[in-house]
């Protein structure tokens, strides 16, 4: 959907951004990861002329963007920006009404539009319609401000550490829910984040930066096991094992592991969470096996040994 290339940012005589290139597939979503100052902010800001390139090209749909008229690619592009950027004195109704106002949309329009993100995003409007954001918590206020980015149905979403400001397990709710109402509206989604749990979990594409560059991009899993250089093997180490857990899906190894005739147990885990959800539920539940239904719809069980099993034979095929 979006090529970007060969572009660079100075200011003044500094180069921030230096010749980069990357595309944003379609109805994905493509994080930008990186050490703090390394452009990742800037980078996304140059996607909807917040920021103009210094050099270098980036197209939307094969149209060059500088051919664009700002405003009008603006209003095509949703933004969830690091502060939320939520006006203090409309409620919170009138803030997801503001892009819609300024496309002329009927007030029926809107309100069904807003009613039906805002219960998707566990905000109802009768409780948080008439609020305003000073009277709601943090996770409340990026709820709002991403069901305002995403009421008009933009076909491309930019998000700059839009979970920044939340504790990790509002983060991790907020930011499932996000990705399963992104998938279930096949939404193209730019999103910056510093978090490396956020970028495995939340990533199509992802994209590693450092000073300006882009020092590698891929999966999750070719980041982390097939990695270009020691910088990007010791930028994901902090984290490994999680990580490592986290980028892989049941459904990915469910022919490595055992089947069992009937579930044995009432708890299943869905195969589209990945091994580490799956740890986590067990421990949370003090269970030492989970089962879950694969592809087939037959019956398999997963424990700590089998998962971790699985991780290093996922590991093996990337050599
Ligand atoms: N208006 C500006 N003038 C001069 N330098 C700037 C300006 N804006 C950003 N920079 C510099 O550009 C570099 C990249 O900044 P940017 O905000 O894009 O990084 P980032 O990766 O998003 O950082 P962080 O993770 O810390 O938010 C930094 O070194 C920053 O100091």
């Amino acid at each position: 959907m979006i090529e970007v290339r060969g572009v660079s940012k100075f200011y003044g005589n500094t180069p921030v951004i230096h010749n980069i290139s990357f595309d944003v597939p379609r109805g994905g979503i493509t994080v930008l990861v990186g050490t703090s100052g390394s452009g990742k902010t800037t980078t996304l800001k140059m996607l909807n002329r917040l920021i103009e390139p210094t050099e270098g090209e980036i197209s939307m749909d094969q149209q060059a963007l500088k051919d664009l008229d700002p405003v009008v690619l603006r209003r095509r592009i949703g933004y969830v920006s690091q502060n939320n950027g939520l006006f203090p004195h409309y409620t919170v109704t009138q803030n997801i009404a503001v892009v819609p106002r300024l496309l002329k949309w009927q007030a029926e329009t809107t309100q069904q539009k807003t009613e039906e993100l805002m219960a998707q995003l566990l905000i109802p409007m009768d409780e948080y319609g008439h609020k305003y954001p000073r009277e709601l918590s943090g996770g409340q206020q990026q709820r709002v401000s991403i069901a305002r980015a995403l009421v008009t149905a933009p076909p491309l979403i930019l998000m700059d550490e839009p979970f920044g400001a939340l504790d990790p397990i509002t983060r991790q709710q907020i930011r499932r829910e996000l990705k399963s109402l992104l998938n279930h509206r096949g939404k193209t989604v730019v999103l910056v984040t510093h978090d490396l749990l956020e970028a495995i979990e939340m990533g199509d594409h992802i994209v590693v930066m450092d000073q300006g560059k882009i020092i590698q991009q891929g999966t999750a899993q070719a980041l982390l096991f097939d990695p270009v250089s020691p910088f990007v093997r010791s930028f994901f180490d902090p984290q490994r094992f999680q990580l490592e857990l986290s980028s892989v899906t049941l459904r990915e190894v469910e022919t490595l592991l055992p089947s069992c005739p009937s579930p044995p147990m009432e708890l299943t885990i869905t195969p589209d969470r990945s091994l580490w959800d799956t740890i986590g539920l067990m421990e949370e539940n003090k269970l030492t096996t989970l089962v879950f239904l694969d592809s087939t719809a037959s019956c398999r069980s997963a424990d700590l040994k089998s998962l971790v099993d699985c991780l290093s034979q996922i590991k093996r095929k990337y050599g």
